[in-house]
């Protein structure tokens, strides 16, 4: 099959953003007079009627993404959705010398990793998405030697990636960091393989240790594994490729090393937590007994704990093979949850399930202990009028507050996407600024909500014009 050619991207549409993470933007210096942004318009006033379709899962496209490495030739990715993180991680891939194609429309990403000439993940590109970090475990399984820069903060707080890093290293690798930059090398021109115990569960790090151990010389145990659904997805791909795995789904994961993967054709999962911020929309957006459809999702994979928490709220919800329906009642109660590792209440749904608690009849909390930090969208939840306190990790939401639409900053994905949630239950008109955020993980947002019935629309604007030099608002 002849090479791929290096910059194939069918257009779709995003407007040109800075990535910016967001604790680190710095006001504009004097002579900065223009940041060009997208925002979300949002109107309460229109009830969510359906029906709505689940795309492919981001959080299992990159780590597919990242498996193509390992093999010396074409592999194609079907069920890719647009996402910027998949765009900004097809660059990575590039930068290394694969060529990459993306059919946005076909949702179709191939990567011809016949050769790579440069196991280099730079700064530039890194610092933009924190899966690129997958390139370690890739570049070393694939080359026995990368260069792959930190990824650094986060929008919500401290994210380490100190796990990946002594992993590899009890697998073989040497690795010394120098000026923000890991550089791991193998002794002997590949990994020998060795047994590492994740304390705590780490997905990105289950999933970087995975993509060094399949190639490794020798065996390797991931002890205290992830198990979440993309893990498990992304670990049968790699057995689809040839790998060697063991216990997929466990707490122990085994794997035997084999000399190279071998290039393919994979399926990429439907994004579970699409489909719950969907569930959570539709529970709180569609008019009380109006059932509204969901497609394509995977409900097996939302876990118990969400199901059985949503069924204690009152909505119905009806997991069928075609779609899951779900019917919104008059009143919902209120339902205390706590985030945990997969089959636990995943800690990227906590904050759509803090706007739901805003519509319940009483008092209940949301305790994130994954990421003990994860509550930037609470300020500006309140800013829509929400009753929320936080004390430590736990946000405890007084539901039932009249809510009116006003500017909120959306400061990462999740917390961007409960924002348009609120947006669709406040009186009147929220802007939802910084989409760039949501434009990480959820394809298409503003189209597939107004195919079902939301006002929403997007807009560019000037994200430092002074209040005089802003255009005046529609309505
Ligand atoms: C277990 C879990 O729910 N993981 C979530 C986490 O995955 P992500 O892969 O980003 O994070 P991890 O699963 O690695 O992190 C889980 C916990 O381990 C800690 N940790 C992680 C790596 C490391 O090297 N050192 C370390 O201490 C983290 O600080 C965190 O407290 O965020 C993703 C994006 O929101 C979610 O999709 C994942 O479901
Ligand atoms: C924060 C998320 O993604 P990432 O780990 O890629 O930053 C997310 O999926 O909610």
């Amino acid at each position: 099959m002849s090479p791929l050619p290096t910059n194939n991207f069918t257009h779709r549409r995003f407007h040109p953003a800075p990535f910016l993470i967001s604790h680190s933007v710095q006001p504009p210096s004097s002579h900065q007079h223009c940041c060009p942004m997208d925002k979300l318009v949002v109107r309460g006033e229109s009830s969510l009627q359906g029906p709505l379709t689940v795309s492919g899962s981001k959080n299992t496209a990159l780590p597919l993404m990242a498996a193509t490495l390992l093999a010396k030739g074409p592999s194609t990715i079907t069920n890719v959705p647009d996402l910027r993180d998949v765009r900004t991680f097809s660059k990575v891939i590039r930068h290394g010398g694969p060529a990459v194609a993306f059919d946005a429309d076909a949702h179709t990403l191939s990567v011809d990793a016949t050769t790579i000439e440069t196991p280099v993940a730079p700064y530039e590109l890194v610092k933009k998405m924190r899966a690129s970090f997958y390139m370690l475990g890739a570049l070393l399984g694939r080359c026995g030697t990368a260069k792959v820069s930190l990824p650094g903060g986060c929008a919500w707080g401290p994210r380490p990636v100190d796990l990946h890093i002594e992993g590899m290293k009890q697998f073989g690798a040497d690795i010394e960091l120098d000026e923000g930059y890991v550089h791991a090398s193998t002794p002997n021109g590949g990994l020998a393989g060795g047994t590492f115990r994740l304390e705590p569960v780490s997905v990105g790090a289950t999933i970087n240790l995975l993509l060094a151990a399949v190639t490794a010389q020798g065996g390797s145990k991931i002890e205290n594994a992830a198990k979440e659904p993309d893990v498990v997805a992304f670990g049968r791909a790699l057995q689809e490729m040839g790998a060697q795995i063991d216990g997929l789904g466990t707490r122990t994961i085994e794997v035997q090393g084999v000399d190279a993967l071998n290039a393919g054709t994979f399926r990429n999962t439907p994004d579970r937590i699409e489909l719950g911020t969907f569930i959570l929309m539709a529970a709180t957006a569609a008019e009380p007994g109006r059932p509204v459809d969901i497609h394509e999702g995977t409900h097996e994979h939302l876990g118990p704990v969400f199901k059985e928490k949503l069924a204690e709220t009152g909505v119905d919800v009806s997991y069928g093979t075609e779609a899951v329906t779900v019917t919104r009642p008059e009143t919902l109660r209120p339902v205390s949850v706590e985030t945990s590792p997969f089959p636990g209440f995943a800690t990227d749904l906590q904050a759509q399930w803090t706007v739901l608690l805003s519509r319940t009849d009483g008092t209940a909390t949301v305790t994130d202990t994954i990421y003990d930090d994860r509550f930037k969208h609470v300020p500006e939840l309140q800013r829509l009028g929400m009753e929320i306190e936080v004390d430590g990790n736990t946000a405890t939401i007084h539901g039932g507050a009249p809510l009116k639409g006003a500017k909120v900053m959306s400061t990462d994905l999740r917390a961007g996407v409960s924002l348009v949630m609120a947006g669709m239950l406040a009186e009147g008109r929220t802007d939802v600024l910084r989409v760039y955020h949501l434009d990480r993980g959820y394809e298409d947002l503003e189209d597939k909500l107004r195919g079902a019935g939301v006002s929403i629309h997007r807009e560019a604007y000037d994200e430092f014009a002074e209040p005089d030099q802003a255009p005046a608002q529609d309505g």
